[in-house]
């Protein structure tokens, strides 16, 4: 068939499936680490340690599970509201194989304990330099395809798929500055509190940009066209879009408050925080009243039950994460397992939620069908998302707290009233009910991985034909 005149869904259908693939084994490192923190004796040898394995954790939901995700759905996205094929194959083929040898260099070094010790940045600078030629090729397939669009404006899920990819260029380059030595070991060129104020800087906007706003474009396609309603407020989108943006880059100190850092620049972290509540519930509220005149819709699609929820979480996060950098608050929570249980609100809640429902709607169209081989079992996977999730986060709130509370309690005379292993100890419950609910969690991606086999196995590749027409095209 001419290629000029379908899609090009291909690189699509790769990213997808490598999306189930890399959230199963990212998930899985994630229950495997969560029971070490149980039951200390599953740390086997150097390599299979707690704290080798939980940057591969780390690395392999957000880079390799996420990653996946934001490819294929940016992908599809931009071709769709543009109504034009991607401008170059190869170059998409190549964003996909390179990306696939970053996530497996990632899960040979870091076991090995070849790392550059910056949270998210783990990765040694040969690998950097491999993720800076694919990203810069990322940018110039997504950039150029809407630069030949047929249709002239631009929707709003690519502006925050844009943002999202200069924004990460932008981080990665500038935190991951660094003097080889070897091969294998390089220095940060900062030095002392400004490296790590750089490593902040980019890990907080790891999260705004990598972790929300390329997940904001998800949302701005997938909750309207499961919904079949048009977002709820084109306005609104472009408000809450400029505010995001600008407001994310200065919120980093709120990682280092009472460190060295200059005080004013956690005062200042602190502010920009209290104020990204207000665009952050901009696009959850944009998301959920989309649904307005299609709210019976949620009874019965589980697909739709994923993209609205990840939304509610998002909301949630959203306004735990200011709360928790205002510095009397952080003075509690820091160091505990409530940020855990803050960042698998935004993580599994927020990210998880909305990939697993945008690629239950993805799938079926990639493979030439009306949907997944089995509703029944989105909705079942639902249910174990949901009760794990829940039990996640509700479990390290309680052990957060706890442990901010006993770490600071203090007798008459003041000396402490507890002892650091007391407060370990007392956490063990929870850590259990938290490891449990990643289990429950993982179970549900097992369901979306056969579900996915049994959906492939019957259908065929399809690759869709691009409309003649280029009035309203997505
Ligand atoms: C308005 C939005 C948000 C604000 C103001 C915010 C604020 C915060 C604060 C104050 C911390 C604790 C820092 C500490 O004590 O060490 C934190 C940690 C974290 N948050 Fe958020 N948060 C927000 C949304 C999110 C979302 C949606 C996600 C995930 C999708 C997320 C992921 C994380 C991560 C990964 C960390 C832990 C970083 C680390 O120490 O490794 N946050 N956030
Ligand atoms: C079955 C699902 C999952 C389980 C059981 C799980 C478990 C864990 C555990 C045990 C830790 C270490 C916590 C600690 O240091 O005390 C962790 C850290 C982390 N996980 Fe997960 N995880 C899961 C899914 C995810 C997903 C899907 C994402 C991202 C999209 C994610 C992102 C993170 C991040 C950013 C951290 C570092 C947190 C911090 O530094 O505060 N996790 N996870
Ligand atoms: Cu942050």
């Amino acid at each position: 068939m001419d290629t000029q005149s379908t899609y090009n869904y291909k690189v699509v259908r790769q990213f997808s499936i490598m999306t189930v693939v890399w959230g199963i084994v990212g998930m899985l490192v994630g229950v495997i680490i969560a029971a070490q923190l149980v039951w200390p004796e599953l740390n086997f040898g150097p390599w299979f340690h707690y704290g080798r394995l939980r940057p591969l954790h780390t690395n392999a939901v957000i880079f390799a599970f996420g990653g996946c995700a934001l490819f294929a759905t940016s992908y599809y996205v931009v071709q769709r509201t543009c109504n034009v094929r991607l401008i170059s194959d190869k170059l998409a083929a190549f964003t996909f194989w390179g990306w696939q040898l970053v996530i497996v260099l990632a899960a040979i070094t870091l076991p090995l304990g070849i790392t550059a010790g910056k949270e998210y940045a783990e990765l040694e600078w040969p690998i950097d330099i491999l993720i800076t030629v694919i990203w810069v090729v990322y940018a110039i397939v997504f950039f150029g395809t809407l630069a030949i669009r047929k249709v002239k404006h631009i929707y709003v899920a690519n502006w925050f798929y844009g943002a999202f990819i200069l924004a990460v260029a932008l981080l990665h380059v500038v935190n991951s500055l660094a003097i080889p030595v070897s091969l294998t070991k390089s220095y940060s060129i900062y030095a002392g509190a400004v490296d790590a104020m750089v490593q902040w800087w980019y890990g907080h906007n790891a999260v705004g940009f990598f972790l929300t706003a390329a997940f904001l474009g998800m949302m701005y396609y997938f909750v309207p066209k499961q919904a079949g309603r048009p977002v709820y407020s084109y306005r609104l989108s472009v408000v809450h879009f400029w505010a995001l943006i600008f407001t994310y880059m200065w919120a980093g100190p709120h990682h280092l408050h009472y460190t060295a850092l200059p005080d004013w620049t956690q005062s200042l972290g602190m502010a920009f925080s209290l104020v990204l509540l207000a665009p952050s519930w901009g696009g959850m509220i944009n998301g959920i009243m989309t649904l307005s005149g299609a709210w019976h819709k949620l009874r019965t699609d589980p697909v739709l039950k994923f993209l609205v929820v990840s939304l509610s979480f998002y909301g949630m996060s959203t306004f735990e994460g200011p709360m928790m950098s205002i510095k009397t608050v952080n003075a509690l929570s820091h160091y505990t397992d409530w940020t855990v249980g803050h960042v698998h609100s935004g993580a599994l809640g927020w990210v998880a939620f909305i990939s697993i429902g945008s690629m239950y709607y993805l799938l079926p169209r990639l493979f030439g069908r009306d949907s997944m081989h089995s509703v029944k079992l989105i909705e079942a996977h639902f249910w174990l998302a949901t009760v794990g999730v829940v039990l996640y986060i509700a479990s390290l709130w309680i052990a957060g707290v706890m442990q901010g509370l006993m770490w600071r309690a203090l007798n008459a005379d003041g000396t402490l009233t507890y002892s650091f292993v007391e407060a370990v100890k007392a956490s063990y419950p929870y850590l259990f009910v938290r490891f449990l609910g990643g289990f429950l969690f993982l179970s549900g991606m097992l369901l979306m991985a056969y579900n996915t086999f049994r959906t492939v196995a019957a259908g065929r590749p399809v690759d869709a034909k691009i409309p003649a027409v280029t009035a309203h095209a997505h």
